[in-house]
């Protein structure tokens, strides 16, 4: 987690922007200006929309990324997104994961993994290639801890391999988080709170020079209080927060997320930062498609320097 730290306080910014595109975030101009290159490169056409689609991604990224590289330390591609697309969507996931890389920016693979250990063990091939092939360029991947310790070890071997990082999730931030996470457990906790104690106790043994360990959690915006407790419950444990911005999540909600330092914690913003150019009067349908990435790049930039100042308002 030290390297996500440092370019925390390096940017002053503890955020990150996701990357989860859709067709209806990605200017249509953007896709349809694509028609014709995709329609010459494809061996079969019915394979032409999801390359369609998957190439405007790209072009879209690129546009997000170098809006933001610098203002903010970090990115998160959501892979659901590009899965979606088949084959040219899992390829636009690795290029854009690589493009942004190369932008400096710490890149978390927003893949939710979790399986018994040996298929935990190829999912944790994101994070160390294969034979010394690194496909992915990921410095980190989210996990889903509802195997328990087995469907997780493969993931924290590999981070510790590779010097990378895993988040797991704890809190999530959906409105149905709580039908099993907040069930209560004979000892009087909640299931939640168990998965706290896990994650610290899976982290213990690799925590860094800033005092976190490789294993981070995925703690919900939309949770403020309980939060606020896990924040104390895991010393050690560094927040990956979710839910900011498009699902209501504010900066004050996020507060007790952070230490006494103001560190601790990373918040995402996806649609609110990628999809900001739709909310700008200025977009017109009939803008050519240099124009559209032109404001999808302005109204990008100014959405992760408000959230930047919004959080650091309340850090
Ligand atoms: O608890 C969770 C865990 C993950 N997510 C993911 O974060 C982004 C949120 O997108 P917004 O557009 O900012 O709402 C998305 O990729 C989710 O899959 C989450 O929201 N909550």
């Amino acid at each position: 987690m030290d390297r996500l730290i440092d370019a925390i306080e390096a940017t002053q910014n503890p955020s990150v922007v996701g990357l989860d595109p859709t067709e209806a975030l990605v200017p249509p101009q953007v896709v349809a200006g694509l028609a014709e290159e995709v329609r010459d490169s494809v061996e079969d056409p019915a394979e032409a929309p999801a390359v369609q689609l998957a190439s405007a991604f790209y072009e879209f990224n690129r546009t997000i990324i170098d809006a933001v590289a610098g203002i903010v330390p970090a990115v998160k591609p959501q892979i659901a997104m590009y899965e979606a697309l088949g084959p040219a969507g899992v390829d636009v996931y690795t290029m854009t994961c690589d493009y942004a890389a190369s932008r400096g920016l710490y890149v978390l693979a927003d893949a939710k993994r979790g399986d018994i250990g040996s298929t935990a063990a190829a999912y944790a091939h994101m994070l160390t290639g294969v034979d010394g092939f690194d496909p992915w360029k990921v410095d980190a991947v989210t996990v889903n801890p509802y195997l328990g310790t087995d469907g997780i070890t493969p993931f924290v071997d590999a981070a510790k391999e590779s010097d990378k990082d895993l988040f797991v999730l704890v809190r999530t931030s959906n409105p149905s988080s709580s039908e099993l996470q907040m069930l209560d457990l004979a000892d009087g906790s909640k299931v939640y709170e168990r998965v706290a104690d896990l994650v610290e106790g899976w982290g213990a043994d690799s925590i860094g020079a800033h005092g976190y360990s490789r294993v981070g959690a995925v703690v919900g915006a939309t949770h403020p209080e309980e939060g606020k407790a896990l924040r104390t419950r895991m010393p050690h444990t560094f927040f990956l927060v979710p839910g900011y911005g498009a699902q209501g999540g504010t900066a004050a909600d996020v507060r007790g997320m952070f230490d006494a330092d103001g560190s601790g914690a990373i918040v995402n913003s996806s649609r609110g930062i990628i999809g900001a150019w739709r909310k700008d009067g200025r977009y017109d349908p009939s803008m050519s498609a240099d124009d559209a990435l032109a404001l999808v790049d302005e109204t990008a930039r100014d959405a992760a320097i408000r959230m930047r100042d919004d959080l650091r308002a309340v850090l």
